[in-house]
């Protein structure tokens, strides 16, 4: 059987910050940064790696990229351990970070990635061909001559992605690669990465605040919450296993008090039109029905839960945790 491409097992990474606790003192205090986490990533998957400001992500990432050593537990990247075998991990993974550039500010991008090639040691024929056929994928070519610093942040992110893959690594570790752009330079990084990993086999860890990311790329997500695992499967999965409202907006003919029924919330009223809350229980055929026959409606409409309300009530501990279709302790 093939070596996963990452194994995770009771990862935890433990800070010790110090904090000012008298005029002169400063106590120490332990942040548990990522706090037991496990799981699997099999090669040529698309994994989504989510959760809200301060989950353990970043933390997460740089321990799977060998920046930062675990606490505790096993890590394996290419069956790798990453924090001792850095130097030969880093020419197996390509990693982004959409905050930050590991291109060379002041040089164009062409001598960039050509720095980035003698780096990673490439054979300078097998360099031609990928630099060629990434520039093409990515359209560099306008601005392959231009300085790093004068790239727009869309040109620039499409220059790492190109850095980042040049070597062909296994693994593409990407954290917020979208942060900042515009739906037009998003679209080109989403086509892109879609095309890496279905026809170059390439494994993809993605780590994003952008919803559009995810629900066009992963078919699988893990949701990490004050460093603890609370969610491990499939988008639709997730859906379904959040119970999450939905929203039933009613246009009355005349404005109207608060509509009562029972079970359901009207959470808004703004003078004909009403916002009323169905939990996923509800059946939303027989509230309309029931609606219709005391109220005069002139229109009405009804909003799935997207992703963002299924996260959110996860992210507010409204719900249950969830990891491979069973609850979890959070
Ligand atoms: N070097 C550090 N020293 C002390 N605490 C740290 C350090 N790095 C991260 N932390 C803390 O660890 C926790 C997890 O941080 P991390 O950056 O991994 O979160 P994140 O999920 O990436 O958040 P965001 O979405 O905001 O980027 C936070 O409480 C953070 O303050």
């Amino acid at each position: 059987m093939p070596v996963p491409m990452i194994e995770a097992e009771d990862v935890a990474k433990t800070f010790t910050v110090r904090a000012r606790s008298g005029v002169l003192r400063r106590a120490r205090r332990p942040v548990h940064a990522v706090d037991g986490v496990s799981f699997t990533v099999e090669r040529g998957e698309f994994v989504g790696y989510l959760g809200p400001n301060g989950a353990g992500k970043s933390t997460t990432i740089k321990m799977l990229t060998g920046i930062l050593t675990a606490s505790s537990g096993t890590l394996r990247v290419c069956g790798l351990d990453p924090s001792r075998r850095r130097t030969m991990l880093a020419r197996r993974i390509g990693v982004v970070f959409g905050q930050r550039t590991t291109l060379w500010w002041d040089l164009p991008l062409r001598a960039s990635l050509e720095l980035v090639r003698r780096l990673y040691r490439v054979e300078a024929a097998a360099h031609r061909a990928r630099l060629a056929e990434l520039t093409a994928l990515l359209e560099l070519e306008p601005f392959l001559d231009t300085p790093v610093r004068q790239l727009s942040l869309g040109q620039r992110m499409r220059g790492d992605l190109a850095a980042a893959l040049l070597h062909d690594p296994e693994l593409l570790v990407l954290d917020e690669p979208t942060i900042g752009l515009d739906v037009v330079s998003k679209a080109t990084v989403r086509d892109f990465l879609e095309r890496v990993n279905a026809e170059r086999g390439t494994t993809i860890l993605l780590t994003t605040h952008d919803l559009g990311d995810i629900e066009r790329l992963c078919r699988r997500v893990l949701i990490i919450d004050h460093g603890r695992l609370a969610y491990d499967g499939g988008l639709q999965e997730l859906r379904r296993t959040v119970d999450a409202d939905r929203l039933l907006v009613v246009e009355l003919a005349r404005p109207a008090p608060p509509i009562m029924l029972d079970g359901i919330e009207t959470e808004r009223v703004e003078g004909p039109r009403q916002w009323l809350r169905l939990p996923n229980a509800a059946n939303a055929a027989a509230v309309v029905a029931a609606l219709a026959r005391d109220h005069d409606i002139r229109d009405i409409s009804l909003r799935e839960a997207g992703i963002e309300d299924v996260l959110a009530g996860l992210y507010r501990g409204d719900h249950a945790y969830w990891c491979s279709g069973r609850p979890v302790a959070p």
